[in-house]
This record gives C-alpha cells, structure tokens and sequence, in this order.
C-alpha cells in the first residue's frame, strides 16, 4: 500500500481555505498514485475551541460528504484526520475514513481529551474503538493524545489492527515524547504506525511535522521534516506477520498476571 501522508499547515478557524487545501493535496497524493492519503488532527478548523459554536461542522455532515467525493473521483482511501463536529449539542474531535468506493468506513471520536490544551472544557470524549477496512486490511485510528494510552492501541492490535493511524496537532514543544511513543507503540504492538502532525502555529502553540511512519520492527521509514508537504512510503503487510512469528509476544503474553 502506497501511502501519502499531508503533513498539513492547518490554517486557525479559516476553514474555507482548510478544505481547499486537503482538496489539492488530495489531488497532488492522487497523481502521485497513493492509495491512501492521511491527514493531521482537527484540519478544518484547527484548535480554535472558543470558535466551535460558529465553526464546528454539524453532524460531520460537509466532511463527510466532501471526503466521499474526493475519494471517488481521485480513486484512493482517505483517512481525514479529524475534524471538530457537533452531534446532538456537543463538540466532539472526529476521525472520518471514505475508501475508494466513497463508503465511510470509520467514525471515531477522540478517547482522550487533552486537559493541556482545555480539549475537556469544550469537547466530549468518544466511546468506542475505531477499527476500519482498507484494501482487505485490518487498520485501527486514534487521534493525538490518545497515543498516550498503551491499553486503548494495544485493544485496537488485539482486534487485528495491522496498521494504526495517528493523526495529530501534538506541538514542537513535546516532539520528542511523540518520536518516542510513537516508535514504542510500533514496536510493542508489531504492527504499522501512520503518524501525521500539523505544522504551523496557533495563538497557543507551534507545530513543527515530525510525521512519521513506523515498521513492526520499529525502523522509521519516514521521519518529516518540520514544513508543509506530503511524504509517501510503502508498506509490505508481510512485515507484520513476519516479526510476529520471530518474537511471538502475542502468544506470549500473560494477561493472567495484568492488572487492568
Ligand atoms: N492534540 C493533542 O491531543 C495534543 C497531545 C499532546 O500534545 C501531548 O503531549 O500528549
């Protein structure tokens, strides 16, 4: 599988210029032959929380519709980041996925709010997992902060995730947790890890990329820079199934002996 990641300069509360811009970044990965394009957490508005009444899209409606279309009529998987919804009343941060049929294959609402950034002042959390089809594999998202959570990755892998996907807007200041859970998680679960961070600032934070994709035995084969552009790598699902078999930690485990 081809995968383009957008590692995208998510403009605050603009979301006009927002959606043209994962338009033509759709368009470019596309003609690049991708397969699967990703993008960042929170891409149509970005963190302006205070905004949400005016900005947040109702019932993912625009979103959705949007990214089914593009899916279709550039034949590739999307999965869209997230973007800041309202449902029945609340703010929630939502993960969409349209395959190249235009279905929606997934809606995830972020697990973990981030007090740090007064994400629980706002929104509210989801409650389910997010596991998805794409291309006949089994893939799991999560979004930003909830990388944090080793159980809520790990339950996404049980399920038979072979490749997880992580958007974020996780600020330069803290880089280097984000490099290194995010290689743990890859190499704990022996499984893929799409990672793409926003670049850019906001009135609160910098953004500085570091979009990475992770092998299940832990090689980086993508570590971005800190602009604006789209990084494609290919993943060979073999590779799943052959760490596995060589360190078989899944047989191995002792949930016996785990507390929750
Ligand atoms: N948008 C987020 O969830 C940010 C998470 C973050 O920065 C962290 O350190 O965790």
């Amino acid at each position: 599988m081809k995968i383009a990641c957008v590692q995208m300069n998510v403009q605050f509360g603009d979301i006009e210029q927002n959606f043209s811009s994962v338009e033509n970044h759709v368009k470019k990965a596309a003609a690049e032959k991708a397969d699967t394009i990703v993008f960042p957490e929170m891409w149509n508005t970005g963190y302006a929380l205070n905004q949400l009444d005016q900005l947040a899209d109702e019932n993912g409606q625009r979103a959705r519709k949007f990214l089914k279309e593009l899916a279709v009529t550039f034949n590739v998987n999307i999965v869209g980041g997230s973007v800041a919804t309202k449902k029945d009343g609340s703010f929630y941060n939502t993960m969409y996925v349209a395959n190249r049929s235009g279905e929606i294959v997934a809606e995830y609402d972020k697990a973990h709010l981030f007090k740090l950034m007064d994400e629980h002042l706002f929104m509210k959390a989801g409650q389910k997992m997010n596991m998805f089809e794409l291309e006949g594999i089994m893939c799991g998202g999560v979004i930003c902060y909830d990388l944090r959570f080793p159980e809520w990755i790990h339950g996404h892998v049980l399920k038979g995730a072979k490749i997880m996907f992580v958007p974020a807007q996780w600020p330069s200041k803290r880089i280097d947790h984000w490099q290194i859970l995010l290689q743990a998680r890859a190499i704990e679960n022996q499984c893929f890890i799409v990672a793409v961070n926003n670049v850019g600032s906001n009135p609160n934070n910098e953004f500085n990329g570091h979009s990475m994709v992770i092998a299940p035995w832990g090689e980086l084969l993508l570590s971005g820079q800190t602009e604006e552009g789209i990084y494609y790598v290919n993943v060979d699902l073999q590779e799943v199934d052959s760490v596995r078999n060589t360190i078989p930690v899944f047989q191995d485990r002792r949930p016996d002996l785990y507390t929750s």
